[in-house]
């Protein structure tokens, strides 16, 4: 069994990537890759990615690389793509039923099962077959079907009462798209997703870049 050395926010953000590129290669046709095409093909440092690989995978060779299949299997298994995690989401409004309308979650171990809400023209309704049910049935539903991964999209005035809610009914994770901080025991992650601050980030580099020209 491989034991994993702790990794950075930066290698963990490159997993995806690499995983995204190695599915993308025709099935069957490149059976070994090495760290430097992949960090050919991604435009990446070829010492960083070999550094990167060599933290999820024993399975690097001199010469010959990795073997594919591998390769794929070592960073799903280290990303946790490989067991697919239940999830709700609370709050079926515009964001809320962009992410329910989204299929791709199922190739990163996320099956989101069902969403929650509070309005009654909405409850009861179907959004990419998955059923919207009344925000009141949160707790019994997540504790019965031991789901593990809680999303909330709900007005950031409502976000901590139904992360409570979450915890409550034994969810261990969110991933919380409300511009709140979410308290929680220690024993629960959260993710916070903020589109702002990505905006921010990108404005703040094409002034700089803007600055230099
Ligand atoms: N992180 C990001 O980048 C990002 C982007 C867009 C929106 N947001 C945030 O996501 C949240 C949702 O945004 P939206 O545009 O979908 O809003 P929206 O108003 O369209 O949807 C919110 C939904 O939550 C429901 N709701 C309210 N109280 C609830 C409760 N107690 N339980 C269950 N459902 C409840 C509402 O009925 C509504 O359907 C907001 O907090 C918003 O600020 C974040």
């Amino acid at each position: 069994m491989m034991i994993y050395k702790s990794i950075s926010t930066q290698t963990l953000q490159r997993l995806p990537m690499y995983l995204n590129y190695l599915k993308s290669l025709p099935d069957n046709q490149i059976l070994n890759i090495s760290a430097t095409t992949i960090a050919e093909a991604l435009k990446f440092n070829d010492v960083q990615v070999r550094k990167d690989l060599a933290i999820i995978s024993s399975g690097g060779r001199p010469k010959i690389g990795y073997i594919t299949k591998n390769l794929i299997f070592d960073i799903e298994k280290f990303l946790g793509y490989d067991d697919a995690d239940s999830a709700v989401i609370a709050g079926a409004g515009d964001l809320g039923r962009t992410l329910l309308s989204y299929d791709g979650f199922s190739k990163y171990g996320l099956d989101i099962i069902a969403a929650f809400d509070v309005r009654e023209d909405i409850i009861g309704t179907t959004i990419n077959g998955k059923k919207v049910l009344s925000s009141d049935k949160l707790k019994d539903l997540c504790g019965r079907m031991k789901v593990r991964i809680g999303i909330i999209a709900v007005p950031a005035s409502e976000a901590q009462e139904i992360c409570n809610s979450m915890v409550e009914s034994g969810i261990l994770a969110i991933w919380n798209f409300a511009p709140v901080n979410l308290n929680v025991p220690d024993s629960v992650l959260v993710q916070n997703e903020d589109m702002a601050f990505s905006l921010a980030k990108l404005s703040k580099s094409l002034s700089k870049k803007l600055c230099l020209n």
